[in-house]
C-alpha cells in the first residue's frame, strides 16, 4: 500500500471539471475549469480530493500527516497528457529519407519508390519481438519525462498477419511492464504492401477475412484504423476495412486527408468513427459531417512541421463544433518526436490555438479519441492520478516559453514518476 500523495497549493491547477462524458467541442475547449491554490490528494492511484488548498485539508484533516505532500507553489498542474496518436513499436529509423526530403524528395515519392512505411515494415519484420520491445522502451521513456502518462500505439509495420500480431504482442507487454499506459489500434492497412501493388484488393481482403478476425480473437487491439489517402487505400476500401473491424469489435479511427482532400473526413462520419486523423487537407464538407457525427479531430501539427506542409486548419473545426485532440503522430517517418508539449507549442503557433485549448486537446479530448475519457484526461474525484506538474507560472506560460520541455514532475496513479525532468 503505498502513502497518499497530496499535490499542494499550484498557481493554477488545471481540473477540466465536467468533461468526462463526451468530448469536448467549441467554446467548452476553453473552460479549463482552474482553481488557484489548488490542491489534490491521490490515494490508491485515484484521485480523492481536489481543490482550493483550505478546503482538501479540511478534508483530509487528521490523515494529513499519512501523506507524502509537494508543494506546486508558482507551478501550473495537469492531469497526465494523452497522445492519442503513434507508431510507437517500429525497428529502425529513417533519418536517411529526412535527408531526402531536404533535398526536394516528397513523402509520397519516396514512399512510392520502396521507402517510407515500406522501408519501417522490412525493418520491422526483420526483428525479433525482444528487439522492438527494447527499441520502444527508450521512447516510453521520453514521453513519460514529457509528461505523457498514457499513449495509443498502432501496429501497421508487420503487414501480414504473423508480423502485426508481433507488434500488438510488444505493445501489450510494455503496457504490462512500463508506467506509460497504452491503448493498441491494429493497423494492418497502414500501406499495401509491394508484393500486392498490382492487386491491392487482394490484400485488402486478406486484412478484412484473415487478419481482422483473428486480431479481434487475440484481444491485442481496441481499435481498427486505416491509411485512406490517395495512392494507398480508397475511401470505399477504407469503408470496407473499417466496417469488417466493427463487425469484430474494432473501434474505427481513420488516417485522413494528410496529403491530399480524398473524402477521408466524409468517410470518417459515414463509419462512425472514434476519430479522424491528420486532416490537413479536410474539406468544408468533411468538417459539417464530422461535426454532425460527433467525431474527434486528432490533430498532428508536428507531423506538418516535419514534412514542411501547412497545419490542419484547427480554428475552422473548434469554429464548427469539432472536438479536437493533438498528438505527436510519434513515427520514423514524418514524426520523430516525443515531445507532446512541442506539439502543443504548434498548436498555438501554426494552428492559432490558444493555450487553453491546447491543453484541452492534449488531456480530455485526446483521453476521448481513445475512449477513456471516463478514466483519464481530467483532475476529477474518482479519476485516475496521473498529473504533471510543469515549471510555469500559469498555462500561457507553457506555450510561450516553447519548444524546451518545462516538465518539473510526472505523477503515474498516484506514483512519482518523473522528478526535476528526470525518471526515477
Ligand atoms: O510514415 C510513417 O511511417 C507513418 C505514417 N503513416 C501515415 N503517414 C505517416
Ligand atoms: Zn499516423
Amino acid at each position: 500500500m503505498t502513502k497518499p500523495l497530496f499535490v499542494r497549493r499550484a498557481a493554477q491547477l488545471v481540473t477540466l471539471r465536467g468533461t468526462s462524458e463526451t468530448p469536448v467541442s467549441g467554446k467548452r475547449m476553453s473552460d479549463l475549469g482552474i482553481i488557484e491554490d489548488g490542491s489534490v490528494w491521490v490515494e490508491d492511484g485515484t484521485i480523492r480530493y481536489v481543490g482550493h488548498d483550505s478546503d482538501v485539508l479540511a478534508q483530509v484533516g487528521e490523515r494529513l500527516s499519512e501523506a507524502d505532500q509537494i508543494d506546486a507553489r508558482g507551478k501550473v498542474v495537469t492531469p497526465g497528457l494523452v497522445d492519442p496518436h503513434t507508431h510507437v513499436v517500429f525497428a529502425g529509423s529513417r533519418e536517411n529519407e529526412f535527408e531526402m526530403r531536404l533535398s526536394g524528395a516528397t513523402y509520397m515519392e519516396i514512399m512510392n519508390a520502396g521507402g517510407g512505411i515500406h522501408s519501417t515494415t522490412q525493418a520491422t519484420r526483420n526483428a525479433s519481438e525482444e528487439q522492438l520491445y527494447q527499441e520502444t522502451l527508450p521512447r516510453l521513456d521520453r514521453f513519460l519525462q514529457h509528461g505523457v502518462t498514457t499513449v495509443e500505439a498502432k501496429s501497421g509495420y508487420g503487414l501480414s498477419l504473423e508480423h502485426e500480431l508481433k507488434q500488438l504482442r510488444v505493445a501489450k507487454r510494455l503496457d504490462d511492464d512500463h508506467p506509460v499506459d497504452i491503448v493498441s489500434t491494429f493497423m494492418g492497412a497502414h500501406a499495401v504492401p509491394e508484393a500486392y501493388k498490382d492487386d491491392p484488393d487482394r490484400f485488402v481482403d486478406i486484412v478484412i477475412h484473415e487478419m481482422i478476425p483473428k486480431v479481434a480473437e487475440s484481444g491485442l487491439a481496441e481499435f481498427n484504423d486505416v491509411f485512406c489517402e490517395l495512392g494507398v487505400f480508397t475511401p470505399e476500401q477504407s469503408e470496407r476495412i473499417l466496417t469488417a473491424g466493427k463487425e469484430h469489435g474494432l473501434l474505427p479511427k481513420i488516417h485522413a486527408d494528410e496529403i491530399e482532400p480524398y473524402r477521408g473526413a466524409e468517410t470518417a462520419a459515414r463509419v462512425g468513427a472514434v476519430s479522424a486523423d491528420h486532416l490537413l487537407r479536410v474539406t468544408d464538407a468533411g468538417i459539417k459531417q464530422m461535426a454532425d457525427a460527433g467525431v474527434v479531430a486528432v490533430l498532428l501539427p508536428g507531423t506538418a512541421f516535419f514534412l514542411m506542409t501547412e497545419a490542419a486548419n484547427a480554428r475552422k473545426m473548434i469554429d464548427a463544433g469539432v472536438p479536437v485532440a493533438l498528438s505527436t503522430d510519434r513515427n520514423p517517418g514524418s514524426s520523430p518526436t516525443e515531445s507532446l508539449p512541442f506539439i502543443m507549442n504548434l498548436g498555438c503557433l501554426s494552428m492559432n490555438m490558444t493555450p487553453a485549448e491546447v491543453i484541452t486537446a492534449a488531456t480530455i479530448n485526446a483521453a476521448h479519441a481513445i475512449k477513456r475519457g471516463h478514466v483519464i484526461g481530467s483532475v476529477e474525484t474518482g479519476k485516475q492520478g496521473d498529473l504533471v506538474i510543469f515549471d510555469a507560472p500559469n498555462v500561457a506560460y507553457m506555450q510561450y516559453n516553447y519548444a524546451v520541455n518545462l516538465v518539473d514532475t510526472v505523477v503515474k496513479k498516484g506514483k512519482v514518476v518523473v522528478k526535476q525532468g528526470s525518471l526515477l
